[in-house]
This record gives structure tokens, sequence and C-alpha cells, in this order.
């Protein structure tokens, strides 16, 4: 549906984004993980024709239905918006109480947008995104402001709507714990691709091991290269190629691309 070739976005003399090669498969759910500032939102936003990159090349399907839940929505408290009256803004013959049956929400309807608490307001959005019956679903960290509790529901349901809807989703998340069991594919991202592959094998691989440790313990970061403040690699030997071509495997029990480090 997306592909991207060595894709690259400089701002401001500063590579946010450097030799991002990609390629999103109908049906998949695909997890962009990768610590704070790594360039996720950004990859997401050049992915969707958001942003333009500065240097390779984004394809999309000529004419693909997308679905995007931004990280956040900035509420004006004093506006009197209600959630059917947000779900019906700019999306022709959208019906609010499909669309709020969909993320288990049917109360909602009439409630006020600024009053939503932070789990409310992620099923809202999630049932936004996924109106349009988009065939990719592009979430960024779909659990923010929800509760410990609520994070297995929220990517319960993003798999539901995925069954549903028939759609690839392409996610990020900071939750690594929950993803890994709910995801095809993992790209671990720190302003190009670091390592990429199934969760069920990339989380027995040596490679992801040292990554991340234990899948439930904080998420820290360890690679055999070294990011600066900037995100440039600062590593005299980190000299591999960063020509990241990062494709499928052709099944589900290969290992091509297991714990790949590039
Ligand atoms: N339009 C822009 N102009 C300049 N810098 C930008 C722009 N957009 C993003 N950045 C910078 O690019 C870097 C990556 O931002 P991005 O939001 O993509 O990171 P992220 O991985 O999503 O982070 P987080 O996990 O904190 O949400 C940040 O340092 C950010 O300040």
């Amino acid at each position: 549906m997306i592909s991207a070739h060595q894709v690259g976005l400089e701002i401001a003399g500063r590579q946010l984004l450097q030799d991002i090669s990609l390629e999103l498969r109908p049906a998949e759910i695909v997890t962009v993980i990768g610590p704070n500032g790594a360039g996720k939102t950004t990859l997401l936003r050049l992915l969707l024709g958001l942003t333009r990159p500065t240097s390779g090349e984004v394809e999309r399907l000529p004419g693909l239905r997308l679905g995007y839940m931004p990280q956040r929505l900035q509420i004006d408290a004093t506006m009197p918006m209600t959630v059917a009256r947000f779900l019906q803004l700019g999306i022709e013959g959208v019906s609010v109480a499909d669309a709020l049956a969909r993320v288990a929400a049917p109360h909602l309807a009439g409630s006020r947008l600024a009053d939503l608490s932070g789990g409310e307001m992620q099923r809202v959005l999630l049932a936004r995104a996924a109106a349009r019956k988009p065939q990719l679903l592009v979430l960024d960290e779909p659990t923010q402001g929800v509760d410990l509790g609520g994070q297995s529901e929220v990517y319960q349901l993003i798999a539901q709507l995925r069954d549903e809807l028939k759609c690839g989703v392409l996610l990020v998340s900071h939750d690594l714990h929950l993803v890994m069991a709910a995801t095809d594919r993992v790209l671990c991202l720190n302003q190009h691709i670091c390592c990429h592959g199934h969760p069920e094998q990339v989380s027995r691989d040596p490679a992801y091991l040292e990554m991340f440790g234990d899948k439930l313990a904080p998420y820290t970061h360890h690679h055999n290269h070294h990011h600066d403040i900037g995100g440039e690699i600062v590593d005299e030997d980190c000299n591999h190629d960063h020509d990241h071509a990062v494709t499928p495997p052709p099944s589900r029990t290969g290992t091509r691309n297991s714990g790949e480090r590039n």
C-alpha cells in the first residue's frame, strides 16, 4: 500500500530521518518503536504525505483510503462540540452509532469532547480514524493517556478493527510488552531503522534481548552504535551501511529478517 525508498528528511540543517526504506502490505500490523525524538511521528507524516521528504521517495497506492489517529488533539475546554458532531466532521455519511459501536463506546455520542477521559478520547479518536473504513489505519501512540488496565483493551480493539475492516495497521507505540504480542512486524527507529523483524522471533533474538532486555522491563535502548543528542550516529565502529529495505519475510516461520540489525 505504501513504499518508502531511501527516504530522508532534513530540516534547518538537522537530519531528522535518513535512509528509510520500507513497504506496508495489506492486513498487517506493523509497529514502530524507538526512543523519544527518534522520528516516529515524523515518519508517519512522511508516509501519509503530510510532510515531503527532502531525499528519497514515498509511493502510495492511488486512491488509498487512510485513517489517521494523531498523537494528540488539542481541545479547547470551552468548545461545546459533542462526540457525535466530531465523528461527522468532514466525513460524509458516517453513522455515529456504528462508529462508536466499533470501539465499544456507544454511550459517548452526546458527551462533550472536552469532558472525555483519556481512555474515552482515545476510543473516540480510534472511532473517527476507522469511520472511513480505511485500507490502512495509522495510529500514533494510541494508548497515550490510557491507564495500564485499559491499554490492552485498546490493542484488542485495534486487532478487532483490523479483522472487521480487513485493513493494515501502522502504529507507533511505547508499550513494548503489549505490542510485541499483538503485532506482525516491528520497526525500531532512531533516525534510521536500527532493526526490524517479526516480534516472536525478534523477542528471542540475542540482538533484541541486547537492545531491550526483558520485554517487561522499562524501555531501554542499546545498539551497536550510539546517537548524539541530535540523533547523529557518533560511533566510529558503526560502519554498516544504512540501506534498509524492510519488507515482510516470506512466512512467519522464516528467519530472514529476524532481529536483523542495520
Ligand atoms: N517541523 C519540524 N521542524 C523541526 N524539527 C522537527 C519538526 N518536526 C519534528 N521535529 C523534530 O524531529 C525530532 C523527531 O520528532 P518526532 O515527533 O518525530 O519524534 P518521536 O519519535 O515521535 O518522539 P516521541 O516518542 O517523543 O513522540 C524531534 O527532535 C522534533 O523536535
